[in-house]
């Protein structure tokens, strides 16, 4: 099926070289004002003491992806993960350091950089009265496509996606959440960005939903010469789309590499001879509690557990 090449469409004007970094992140840090309840501010005016009230989001990240990689930012809720790719599609101002996409500047050159990224998160806005064929072909009606390609294309990507043909036509408002980000998805394969970033693309899909986003990020990459910037909690979907992973805890990044180097780097310092899942890699560099065969049988699961303790964690720091 012939499919406008928009990516040049896009580009006009615009220069890369596809021979530099995709994305340089050099010292970046965001440092947000603590929110506190009114009752909490009072009684700190009363205790007149200076307590610290700045969060350091992200803190000092220094990060290169390569052109074509495949890259995943993996850490428990309230990391940084998300800050740093509101910072990279130029929806935060770092307040330290600098970024550049293929060259151009997230702050100097914001509406380049805009043009050359795609971003998908869970908030993505949509009309939720309009179907999802609706909704795409106005995506598609901004970035200059012609509707009867536009309208095949979405049919393609839909339907590669899992959606029935049924739900194509019908309001987004009657769908699931996951249904949801699948048209969300569905919106930045689309407009076939240089680099697209996605933000914990398939938390909340099902397992067959993930398949289908994964193979297509694959595509994007091997057909479309993307770049992909992709954050996840999903261990194993790390493990299957990332070529590189790095791990970040509290804004810091407190590991990285491919996911076999991490595995075999942890299992040395464990002393053990075989590999280590990735699940305990991960435990290994952010654990504030080492999780237990008891806990695992009181909370269900592994994951169940880590989140509670993370839980735990979250709301000591907010207090
Ligand atoms: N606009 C904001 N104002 C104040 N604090 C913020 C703001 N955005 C994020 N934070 C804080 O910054 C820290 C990092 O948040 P962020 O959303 O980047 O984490 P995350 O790793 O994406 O988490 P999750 O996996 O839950 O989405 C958290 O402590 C969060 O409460």
């Amino acid at each position: 099926m012939a499919i406008p090449d928009l990516t040049a469409m896009l580009l006009k004007n615009i220069t890369i070289d596809p021979t530099s970094d995709a994305v340089v992140i050099d010292g970046v840090s965001k440092i947000f004002k603590k929110s506190r309840p009114l009752w909490g501010r009072l009684r700190k005016k009363s205790q007149g003491k200076d307590q610290k009230n700045e969060i350091r989001a992200v803190d000092d990240i220094t990060l290169t992806v390569k052109h074509r990689e495949i890259v995943g930012i993996l850490g428990a809720n309230g990391s940084g993960k998300s800050t740093l790719i509101r910072i990279l599609s130029t929806l935060l101002i770092p307040d330290e350091g600098t970024v550049s996409i293929f060259g151009y500047d997230v702050v100097k050159d914001e509406s380049t950089v805009q043009r050359l990224i795609n971003r998908v998160s869970v908030e993505a806005s949509f009309f939720k009265k309009l179907s999802p064929m609706e909704n795409l072909l106005y995506a598609a009606r901004l970035y200059n496509m012609n509707g009867n390609e536009a309208r095949k294309r979405i049919r393609e990507i839909l339907t590669r996606l899992g959606i029935k043909p049924d739900r194509i036509d019908a309001p987004l408002e009657n769908m699931s959440r996951g249904m949801q980000q699948k048209v969300a998805i569905a919106r930045a394969f689309l407009t076939s960005p240089i680099l697209l970033l996605l933000d914990e693309p398939t938390t909340g899909l099902d397992p067959r939903s993930k398949i289908d986003v994964q193979n297509f990020v694959n595509e994007l990459r091997d057909v479309h010469d993307a770049t992909i910037l992709i954050t996840t909690h999903d261990m194993d979907e790390a493990e299957a789309l990332c070529d590189r992973v790095a791990i970040i805890d509290k804004g810091r990044i407190v590991a990285s590499g491919r996911t076999e180097e991490l595995k075999r780097a942890v299992a040395a310092l464990h002393g053990k001879a075989e590999l280590v899942s990735m699940n305990e890699v991960f435990m290994h560099y952010t654990a504030t509690h080492l999780i237990t065969e008891e806990d695992v049988e009181r909370y269900g699961s592994w994951e169940k557990a880590f989140e509670v303790y993370e839980a735990q964690r979250e709301e000591e720091e907010n207090n």
